[in-house]
């Protein structure tokens, strides 16, 4: 019964429910028109004002931002979204209305590496915490809702991966369409390959300078998913491509763009859970210019739109302030806990300080079955009682003999303990009881936990004997900054993330040594004993026949089809 009203008057906006709401001098809209007022309507938040800070802050590019053609790229974006979403951009204040919280900063970097982290958004005046920072209707996002429409239900039918629907989609928009889109003032903003770099994207020469890193592994398998992903939808016979020539242009569904298409996804597509269809991966226009911060609370999610009395029945994505920023200030996201081969392998950077980091450790365990025995006649092999139980044991908890575990930089690998304490079980320790009635979240014995700790020092030092290099060697390169500054932005952040994981790993070991001296399993008898009733082996990590974490992950995100 209230008539929409889907492009704002030009002038003054009439106070809405929520800025009278926020009246009460708790900040917000209200009391910034207050403050304006009390200003003369000039001073810091005059219209242009804070793009004049911006420019001569560097925040614009290269010459103030003169001829940028990414400050062209950003207006643009910012008037389709007025225009086609009504969304409340503008840079300068009305009636009862504030400028809009955030403007779009061309060229960020990271405080700590300096390396440029692209686009960001900037604080455009002080925030406060709960602030609503911004609101951007579905209907402007793409989704596989969107894809199926731009490119038929035949051909991407009901029930395609999200993925694969919205990387056609994106080769659509940019390649098929290009100026003629109406998504183009959105894909004017989205960055190259080469301005993400995530690995799947690197050189062989490149990954090269990450060997002996678990990300080479996951980045390989991403690789050949991708491939086959392709082939299976697109190139290969019956393929998109030849089914659909006219939709699917064979010159731009190239393989190259397919890995542009995916870098964008990866790097850039939100999980919006809160939807009314349950949840949804979607590229959300202008959301997707925030930075991450490991330390951010902050997170996009969906709502109904329309204020809390009257729901007018469309959806919008929203973002509120996690905390309160000061003008000029970038404002970040969290994209999630992610360790940094996450970060390095899907959005093409690393964090320095990263709370979340992890490093994975393969654990080989091959317990001495009678056939194990057999198969080894000669070389003094003695059989495992328990060894049958321990393999039963594991299928039916779904583990297998080669289990990646993540080593984090201020927690214990608890479930690598709990792993090798079963492992290590030997009769002396279930003295007739099955291995299902132990808890092994807790010390078993002191042998067990003697003979269990020296395992995981043995995988971890394993783990950092892959690296070819020393962390001593890694942080002599990045320490000479000349020279360091001469390898390319993909090596720049390989050698960074390489001695990341080798400190992380040293600590690790450093916190079990401590544990085993602290336990008094230091002394002699108590790790010949734990020698002596070690039946189960540790062998090379190497041994995979698992999926590694980081490819457990990846596969938790919906991705399609197994990799392997
Ligand atoms: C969702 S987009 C954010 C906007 C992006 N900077 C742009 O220019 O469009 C994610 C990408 O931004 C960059 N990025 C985000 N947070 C970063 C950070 N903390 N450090 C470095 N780069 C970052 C990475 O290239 C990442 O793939």
């Amino acid at each position: 019964f209230v008539p929409q009203v889907r492009h704002r008057p030009l002038t003054a906006k009439p106070v809405t429910r929520r800025s009278m709401a926020a009246g009460g001098g708790e900040g917000g809209e209200a009391e910034w028109v207050k403050a304006l007022l009390e200003a003369g309507g000039g001073g810091k938040n005059a219209p242009g004002k804070f793009e004049e800070e911006m420019k001569m802050k560097g925040l614009l590019g290269p010459n103030r931002g003169k001829g940028n053609p990414k400050l062209t790229a950003n207006s643009r974006l910012v008037s389709w979204l007025e225009s086609e979403g009504d969304v409340y951009l503008s840079e300068s204040s009305t009636w009862g209305e504030a400028p809009h919280p955030l403007a779009i900063s061309t060229e960020t970097v990271d405080e700590i590496t300096n390396e440029s982290s692209g686009r960001g958004l900037l604080a455009r005046r002080s925030i406060n915490d709960g602030d609503e920072l911004l609101k951007i209707p579905l209907d402007l996002c793409i989704t596989r809702r969107s894809a199926r429409k731009a490119l038929g239900k035949d051909a991407l039918p009901e029930g395609i991966n999200e993925y694969l629907a919205m990387a056609c989609q994106l080769i659509h928009e940019k390649y098929v369409q290009g100026e003629e889109s109406f998504y183009a003032p959105y894909v004017g903003v989205l960055p190259e390959v080469e301005e993400v770099n995530p690995t799947f994207t690197w050189p062989d020469e490149d990954l090269e300078f990450l060997r002996g890193s678990p990300i080479v592994a996951a980045t390989r398998s991403l690789q050949m998913k991708l491939r086959r992903e392709y082939d299976d939808l697109l190139g290969g016979d019956g393929g998109l491509i030849s089914k659909f020539p006219e939709k699917f242009p064979v010159e731009h569904y190239t393989y190259e763009n397919w890995v542009w298409a995916f870098t964008m996804l990866f790097s850039r597509a939100i999980r919006l859970r809160n939807l009314r269809v349950g949840e949804r991966l979607a590229m959300v226009p202008y959301a997707d210019l925030i930075n991450h911060s490991a330390f951010s609370q902050a997170f996009i999610d969906a709502r109904e739109s329309g204020d809390w009395l009257f729901k007018d029945g469309e959806e919008e994505v929203i973002l509120y302030a996690d905390r309160g920023y000061r003008q000029m200030e970038q404002v970040y996201i969290s994209y999630g806990q992610k360790s940094n081969a996450e970060l390095l392998l899907l959005y093409g950077f690393a964090l320095e300080r990263n709370p979340y980091n992890s490093v994975d450790v393969t654990v080989s365990i091959s317990p001495r079955t009678a056939a194990v025995v057999a198969a080894n006649e000669g070389m003094g092999i003695e059989e495992d009682p328990l060894a049958q139980e321990k393999l039963d044991f594991l299928s039916s908890v779904g583990r297998g003999q080669t289990v990646d575990f993540p080593c984090y930089t201020d927690r214990y690998p608890v479930e690598m303990l709990e792993y090798l304490r079963l492992m290590m079980m030997t009769p002396d320790d279930t003295r007739g009881k099955p291995l299902m009635d132990f808890d092994y979240s807790r010390t078993i014995s002191s042998a067990n936990e003697a003979a269990v700790l020296k395992s995981v020092v043995a995988a971890v030092k394993y783990q950092l004997g892959l690296f070819p290099q020393t962390e001593e060697d890694d942080a002599a390169i990045i320490k000479d900054k000349a020279m360091f500054r001469l390898l390319s932005y993909n090596q720049r952040m390989a050698v960074r993330h390489r001695r990341n994981e080798k400190r992380l790993l040293k600590r690790t070991l450093a916190a079990l040594e401590k544990q085993i001296r602290n336990k008094g399993l230091d002394e002699e008898d108590v790790l010949s004993r734990a020698e002596g009733s070690t039946l189960g082996e540790v062998l090379k990590g190497e041994t995979r026949k698992q999926k590694t974490a980081l490819e457990d992950k990846l596969e938790k995100m919906g991705l399609p089809i197994d990799i392997r």
